[in-house]
């Protein structure tokens, strides 16, 4: 079994069996308030509570918004930004303001990629990241779709360098069936896919996985909801929505078996690997 990241997101390492393939670079793709941004928050900060530290690029919010974003699901960053865990690049102010002067990471040219990836660098060797969120990654070429596929190769081949997993958060218009564009969909590692379908009056919510490289995943659409604790998946079920109905199937038995002993696998490697690293830093003391 290739290494995993495993994400804590209720439901998601499951429809991956086990997790992330470590190192990957993974589109999560959607319209507007499909929780692409929430899921991606979860996954940095359920990473910081088991010592993995994180970084959030931050190009559509101010890092303000996005320290209280995370306080709404109760995910409170600040004492990891204390203790060098967890870190914002703020690709979003230039430094105007006197709160962006106290941001440690900024991005003067916030649309000079090549500066992005520099702090982007020195912000994940200094902090040690595992874990990077680019939120969102449509912002560095909304106006110019010709440098999209050099900007995620740019961005890709830092964070593969550095050992990072990574979620590109790739904005999509409503009704929009691509991901971010071809150049964009085949050179990321994974992608996952969150929609809100409109079935008389009310609004669905359900999560795919349309691509993960060296992983079998689920093939099916999973009903999702966002609570106050954040995003929940439900891997057990699958969603049929059409036009003008809504289903909501049970997986078969051997199907949830065959998930549920996936991520028991990747826990036990990923417990193995922390029993690891524990071990060496006593050895290095
Ligand atoms: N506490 C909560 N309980 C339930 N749903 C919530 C809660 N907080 C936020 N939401 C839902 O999450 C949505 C926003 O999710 P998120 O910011 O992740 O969207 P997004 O996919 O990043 O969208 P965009 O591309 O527009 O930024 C809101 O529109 C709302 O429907």
């Amino acid at each position: 079994m290739v290494p995993r990241v495993r994400t804590y997101v209720p439901g998601l390492d499951e429809i991956l069996f086990g997790g992330v393939p470590e190192r990957s670079v993974v589109l999560l793709s959607g319209g507007p308030g499909t929780g692409k941004s929430i899921l991606g928050k979860q996954f940095l900060f359920n990473g910081l509570k088991r010592d993995e530290p994180g970084i959030f690029v931050a190009l559509e919010e101010h890092p303000v918004a996005v320290r209280r974003s995370f306080r709404h699901f109760g995910w409170d960053v600040s004492q990891y930004e204390k203790e060098g865990k967890f870190a914002i690049v703020d690709a979003f102010t230039g430094g105007v303001g006197a709160a962006a002067q106290r941001e440690r990471y900024v991005v003067k040219q916030v649309d000079d990629v090549h500066e992005l990836s520099d702090v982007l660098r020195q912000a994940i060797k200094e902090i040690g990241a595992r874990r990077v969120v680019v939120d969102s990654v449509s912002t560095l070429y909304l106006t110019k779709p010709a440098v999209a596929r050099s900007t995620i190769m740019l961005l890709k081949r830092v964070l593969a360098g550095l050992g990072c997993t990574a979620f590109f958060v790739s904005q999509v218009s409503v009704g929009e069936r691509g991901f971010g564009g071809p150049g964009v969909e085949h050179a990321v590692d994974g992608i996952i896919r969150l929609d809100l379908d409109e079935v008389d009056g009310k609004l669905y919510r359900s999560i795919i996985v349309w691509k993960m490289r060296d992983t079998k995943h689920s093939m099916l659409r999973h009903p999702m909801e966002i609570k106050d604790t954040g995003v929940e998946i439900f891997w057990d079920k699958y969603i049929r929505i059409s036009g003008t109905s809504v289903k909501v199937e049970q997986l078969s038995k051997e199907e949830v078996e065959a998930m549920r002993r996936a991520v028991e696998e990747a826990e036990r490697q990923t417990s193995q690997a922390r029993q690891r690293k524990v071990e060496i830093e006593v050895e290095e003391e």
